[in-house]
């Protein structure tokens, strides 16, 4: 057994940053920006209103003052010739500002009668004009690598960035094991149950950028598992779940090695996820995960996304933990680190009474894993505490 930093770091050791690829904008959202990109334009390209009113000259504005309404500018219109003296321009909110105006009146402070304006006795001192380039200049820079959210979309689009540079998506094959399993839908015989992590860590993954091939169940036999290996041909990262222990059907170990895999280490000391391994295989990396489910998805959180974020060239930093002090009292932690399904609740951290690797009803209830060093010391209700959200 090594610990989990350790294994961590050989894990992420056997990735490198994918491929950089160039997609449309429209399917940029949730993709990692991965070279800088500039923009392309000035936004606004020219002064503009920010409110309904009329532009004047601000040194002609005071209370009661007369202006004769020359024309009109409105988005994508602009006022075509230049304001004289005692002269304002019916203008509208994103309308250039007309040449000769530095000043809008809002609406609500004018009285209108045909062509003429009266301003009323409160104007305030703000111009209303959204000054050229307020919000970005021609040439400014979107730092790459960064997780696109949609307002950064949004602000691509703006910046006529019509084709992003992303980092290719990684494709994950997983690989579900196990005589007892169907799959969802299907009717299990009388000794089987439903293949459910699976689905839970092509949820995770998918929603954090990976593409994900879900292989059919390989059975508890060596010529199974072998033609299902070959399935995942092409993937960058190869999940196994199950058959990882030490029982007589237990075939991942052996086969995966017969078929070439250089493995890196097998069982780490964390609770649950012992019997993780991991290694290359071919061009891909094998992470083999336990078959219970709580640890299957307990590993997919703190080893595959981890690899996941350095593929997309997000850095290898490890997991956020964040604090909290605890709500109960715990006894010594024993020699693996513990990853405790626990609830935040009101500021403070319970871990749930019941810890058993099996219980996804535990595990999809809870909103953190709690992390427990190996063998840490009995703890108090209000000692702090630290967990990954999830
Ligand atoms: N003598 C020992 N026995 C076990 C040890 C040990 O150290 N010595 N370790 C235990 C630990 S810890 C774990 S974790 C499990 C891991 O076993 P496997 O990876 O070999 O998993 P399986 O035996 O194939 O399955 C375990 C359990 O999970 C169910 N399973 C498997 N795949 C799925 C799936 N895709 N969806 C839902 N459920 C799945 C399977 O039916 C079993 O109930 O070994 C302990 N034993
Ligand atoms: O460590 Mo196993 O992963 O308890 O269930």
């Amino acid at each position: 057994m090594i610990p989990v930093a350790e294994a961590l770091q050989q894990v992420l050791d056997l990735v490198a940053p994918l491929e950089v690829e160039e997609v449309p904008l429209r399917q940029a959202a949730g993709r990692v920006l991965a070279r800088d990109v500039t923009a392309t334009r000035t936004q606004p390209p020219f002064a503009a209103s920010s409110m309904d009113g009329y532009a004047l000259r601000r040194a002609e504005v005071e209370p009661d003052a007369m202006f004769k309404v020359v024309g009109e500018a409105a988005a994508g219109h602009r006022f075509e010739g230049k304001l004289k003296a005692g002269q304002a321009v019916r203008i509208f909110t994103g309308a250039p500002i007309p040449d000769g105006a530095d000043f809008v009146v809002i609406q609500e402070d004018t009285t209108r009668r045909g062509d003429l304006i009266t301003l009323g006795h409160k104007i305030g001192q703000k111009d209303n004009i959204r000054p050229a380039g307020g919000d970005f200049a021609k040439g400014q820079k979107i730092s790459a690598p960064l997780l696109l959210r949609p307002a950064d979309i949004a602000l691509l689009a703006a910046m006529n960035i019509a084709r992003v540079p992303v980092a290719r998506k990684p494709i994950i094959a997983i690989l579900a094991t196990g005589d007892e399993l169907v799959q969802p839908g299907e009717t299990p015989a009388e000794d089987q149950i439903v293949a459910s992590n699976s689905f839970g860590l092509a949820a995770m993954f998918e929603g954090k950028g990976a593409d994900v091939r879900m292989l059919p169940v390989a059975r508890d036999n060596a010529a199974s598992l072998k033609q299902a290996f070959t399935l995942a041909k092409g993937a960058d990262l190869i999940i196994t779940i199950g058959g990882a222990s030490v029982g007589d059907h237990d075939l991942v170990a052996p086969v995966a090695a017969e078929i070439g895999m250089e493995q890196s280490f097998y069982k780490v000391a964390m609770r649950p996820g012992k019997p993780l391994m991991a290694g290359r295989l071919g061009e891909a990396v094998m992470l083999g995960l336990p078959g219970n489910p709580v640890s299957a998805m307990v590993c997919g959180t703190v080893f595959g996304l981890p690899l996941l974020r350095k593929m997309l060239g997000l850095g290898s930093e490890p997991l956020l933990m964040q604090e909290a002090p605890l709500g109960v009292d715990l006894p010594q932690n024993g020699p693996r680190t513990h990853y405790m399904r626990a609830h935040l609740r009101d500021g403070q951290l319970f871990p749930d009474d019941r810890q058993d690797s099996s219980l996804l009803s535990v595990l999809a209830t809870a909103n953190a894993l709690m992390v427990r060093p190996v063998d840490d010391a009995p703890r108090k209700a209000g000692d702090t505490a630290h967990f990954i959200a999830i």
